[in-house]
Formats: structure tokens, sequence, C-alpha cells
């Protein structure tokens, strides 16, 4: 499977925190959402990714090219939303259009029109009247303007309301159906991407926990609870996060066929949601 986008060992070190040894490819033609709690280093990653930050060490390489020799080609190919208004406020559509895309050699007036009309835009009012809904569609609809490739959005859903959540979900999923294009997207809204992702990218306090198709982790992930009875040193190992209570046990698993041939019939096993596994890993892969 081709990767759009690889990330070999990317540190990027700030005061107090870093973002460290990152290796993350993300695959062609698919969904990839990036989770982390607050602070984890999502956007630190995502800053990496656009070149606008320049990480310490290591390496990243769009389309199998760096930034040091091909920064404008690979620009020309991803588009960029992100939370929050990109634009001069003071500027309409039509302003915006012809600033942007002359910057462009795709860009396409005809797909940008009919963008504006498809989310309903009014071309003549300053973007600062916008809604953040409003201002998100204008953002997307400038990057699929010019054609790009990879797509690549910072918290794009954050303080939408549910139903234009969902029609925006609904036409990112429509813009992936030619299969050459690739999505990769920050959230906190862990439910969106049960709804639409392929893979999963999980930031940790800036480290990468895992990068896993939504197939691989429903298959690998599960919550156990058991009686305390059944927990030693060695049947422990099947968990990467154990919560002993006073009744029983609560863990967190990434291999579910073993806990089954471990414990068997003897404990319940449920399915571990995405807000599950970053719950139970929150402190860290650890036993408490
Ligand atoms: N330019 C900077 N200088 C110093 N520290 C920074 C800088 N940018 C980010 N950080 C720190 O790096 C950490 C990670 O920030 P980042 O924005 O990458 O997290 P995030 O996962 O996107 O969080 P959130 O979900 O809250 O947006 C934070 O502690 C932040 O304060």
């Amino acid at each position: 499977m081709e990767n759009v986008v690889e990330l070999r060992n990317a540190t990027k070190k700030f005061k107090g925190f870093s973002v460290n040894n990152i290796n993350l490819e993300v695959k062609k033609g698919f969904i990839t959402g990036f989770i982390g709690e607050n602070g984890a280093g999502k956007s630190t990653t995502i800053k990496m990714m656009m070149n606008l930050l320049k990480p310490d060490a290591g390496q990243v390489k769009l389309f199998g090219l760096d930034y040091q020799t091909h920064e404008k080609a690979i620009k020309e190919r991803i588009g960029f939303v992100y939370d929050g208004n990109v634009f001069f406020e003071g500027l309409n559509l039509i302003d915006i259009k012809r600033i942007v895309g002359p910057a462009y050699k795709q860009w396409d007036d005809k797909l940008f029109y009919h963008y504006v009309e498809k989310f309903e835009l009014p071309q003549k009012k300053a973007i600062k009247t916008f809604s953040k809904g409003m201002q998100m569609k204008a953002s997307l609809a400038i990057a699929l303007s010019h054609h790009a490739e990879l797509i690549i959005m910072d918290e794009p859903t954050a303080g939408l309301d549910p139903i234009f959540r969902r029609e925006l979900l609904n036409l990112l999923q429509e813009l992936m159906v030619d299969g050459n294009r690739t999505l990769f997207f920050s959230t906190h809204i862990t439910t969106d991407l049960d709804r639409i992702a392929d893979y999963i990218a999980f930031i940790q306090r800036g480290e990468l926990i895992f990068n896993q198709s939504i197939l691989d982790i429903a298959e690998n992930y599960a919550v156990v609870k058991g009686g305390l009875d059944l927990l030693d040193r060695d049947t422990e190992k099947s968990f990467v996060h154990l919560n002993r209570g006073p009744t029983g046990f609560v863990a967190l698993t990434d291999n579910r066929k073993e806990v089954d041939q471990v414990f068997g019939d003897s404990v319940v096993i449920e399915h571990a949601t995405l807000e599950d596994i970053m719950y139970y890993t929150k402190g860290g892969m650890q036993y408490v």
C-alpha cells in the first residue's frame, strides 16, 4: 500500500514537552483519524507534516518527497484545513479566490464555484461574518479547488453542531470515492471516527501509541472484567492497563485472543471504544 505521508523518527522538542521519534505512515486512499488527549502532540505532529514546524530530528516525507527539495510540489498537492480563521478577516470569498488561486497550478475556478454553491456560502460577505461551520466549509472549498490529493485537517469538527458535523463527515466520505484522495484529521470526537475512519493513529504524551486499521483495533483491543482471584503476575501480562477495584478488576487488552486463551469464560470481554482506549491508557500504559 502506498504511503502519502511518512514520518521517520520525527522529533520536536519544546521546553517541558517533546514529540518523540514519531514513525507514522498515512496510507493513500484512506481516512486516518488522529486522536490523543489535549496537549498530546497532535497539532505539533500535523505542523511537522505541513512544514510549519521543522523537526529537530528525523524525517518527514510527503508523496515520497522531502520539503528541503520539493516544498512547492508538495504544497500543490496538499489542502490544509484547520480550526480557526485562515483568511484575512475583512475579505470575502471572491477576494480570497483571487489571492489564493494563482498560487496553485491546478487551481480550478469551476470547482471552486461548485463547492461554494454546494456549501451554500455567500460569495460577497466578509469572512469575518461567517459562522465557525461556514469558515470550515470555506477553508475546505479552497482546499478542494486546487485538486488536493491529501487533505490534512486539524480538528475540523470542533465546535460544530451535531447536524452540521454529520453533514461534513458525509461530505468527507463522498470526497473519498475515487480512491486517489487521502484524508488525515485530528479530532477529540471519537464517535466521528467510528463513522468514517479506516485507520486510527493514537498519540499520547508525544509518543505514537499505534496506527492501526479500525478493524484491527476492534479485533485486538477489548475491555476485560473479572474477579481479583484470576490475577497473578503471568495473567496480568495480557493487559496494557489494569484497574483493581474492591470487588474485581477492569482491564484493557491489546491482545484479545490471548485473553480468550488465558481466561476463557471466567471473564467478561467487551468491545473497547476509542474513548475506552484513550481513557484507560491516559496515565500511560501501566498497572494500577
Ligand atoms: N511553539 C511552541 N512552543 C512551546 N511549546 C509548544 C509550542 N507548540 C506546542 N507546544 C506545547 O506542546 C504540547 C503539545 O501541543 P499540541 O498543540 O501539539 O497538542 P494537541 O495534541 O494538538 O492538543 P489539543 O488537543 O489540546 O489541541 C503542549 O504542551 C503545548 O503547550
